[in-house]
């Protein structure tokens, strides 16, 4: 029984089901923005359609990429499922593809567009985790489009449902979002730097050092920060974008302040590992700040 019990549960943190609400949440943003642009009620029960394809398609994206990550993960993150063996590759392979299929079949059903929106994004999110990743930095922003990609979904959908074009100011948290995950990329890529540069892996951190890296992802980060208060400046969102998006940036910073203090490459190393934590809530912050924004 106990072993039924780890497998079930196993399986389950192959999805990474926190990731999966917050990327409902991003959803709800694209679809929410073409709600209130045309005058519709924020929420809708035609909502579960795209809400449950994007969590079937990064459920398998993230399933997918644990089963190409096997060996890197035997370094950097030994508990992970397929590892530890709880799951076995075969059956994660499975999982992955009927995640996939279940995802495509529901856009197919809802629209053609929308199928080949998705089969699109399906498409690289499974080429990313099989060799676009170890192109490093290109596979950091093939994440972070895929992560905005969920806005955009969101957008599309509802749009679609009310036959009406896709507004630009879906574009607005999009950016922000890509930016976001953008940096947490990087900061990724420093905690992995030493497993990423044994598999081969050229991220920032490999090719230019922990030092660059950390650089860059400040950089970026930081950015987030500077035009985090424009969305409040435009009329759309209400003060609880504003509360949000504090708490947003609270996360950026606390991350950036440890990532600036560290002196050596452990140090550094050590304050990514906190700062990828730390901004994961901020995502969630983030997904709030334009959703909640929007009542
Ligand atoms: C200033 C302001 C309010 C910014 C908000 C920006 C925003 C909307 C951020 C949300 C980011 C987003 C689209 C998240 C949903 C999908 C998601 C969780 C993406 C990240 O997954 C990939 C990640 O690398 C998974 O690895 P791990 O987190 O280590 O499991
Ligand atoms: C837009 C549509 C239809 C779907 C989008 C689906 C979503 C939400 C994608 C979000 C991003 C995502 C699921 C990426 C999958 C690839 C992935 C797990 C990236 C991070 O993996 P690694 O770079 O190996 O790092 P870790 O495994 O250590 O987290
Ligand atoms: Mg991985």
């Amino acid at each position: 029984m106990t072993k039924a019990i780890d497998f079930v549960k196993g399986v389950a943190e192959l999805t990474r089901p926190h990731n999966l609400i917050v990327a409902v949440v991003t959803t709800f943003i694209g679809y929410g923005i073409v709600s209130k642009t045309y005058g519709y009620q924020l929420a809708d029960k035609t909502f579960i359609w795209p809400a449950l394809v994007v969590v079937l398609i990064a459920a398998a994206g993230y399933v997918i990429n644990d089963y190409y990550d096997i060996e890197t993960d035997r370094i950097a993150k030994p508990w992970r499922p397929l590892v530890s063996g709880i799951v076995s590759p075969h059956t994660a392979r499975i999982l992955a593809y009927t995640l996939f299929a279940l995802g495509l079949a529901i856009s197919a059903i809802m629209n053609p567009y929308i199928l080949l929106f998705v089969a699109a994004n399906a498409l690289l999110l499974h080429e990313y985790s099989r060799w676009i990743k170890r192109t490093g930095f290109i596979g950091n922003t093939v994440v972070a489009y895929n992560s905005a990609a969920t806005i955009l979904f969101g957008g599309l959908t509802r749009s679609i449902e009310l036959d009406a074009l896709v507004p630009y100011a879906v574009l607005i948290p999009a950016i922000y979002a890509f930016l976001f995950v953008l940096g947490r990329e990087i900061v990724k890529g420093i905690e992995d730097i030493e497993g990423d540069r044994r598999a081969g892996i050229y991220t920032i951190a490999v090719a230019y050092g922990a030092e660059r890296a950390r650089s860059m992802a400040i950089l970026l980060l930081g950015a987030v920060v500077a035009i985090s208060p424009i969305p409040a400046l435009l009329g759309i969102y209400n003060v609880l974008y504003a509360v949000f998006a504090v708490i947003v940036d609270v996360t950026i910073l606390l991350s950036l302040i440890t990532l600036y203090k560290a002196n050596n490459i452990d140090e550094i190393i050590a304050a990514a590992r906190k700062a990828r934590s730390l901004l994961k809530v901020g995502f969630l912050a983030g997904g709030l700040a334009f959703t909640l924004g929007l009542l």
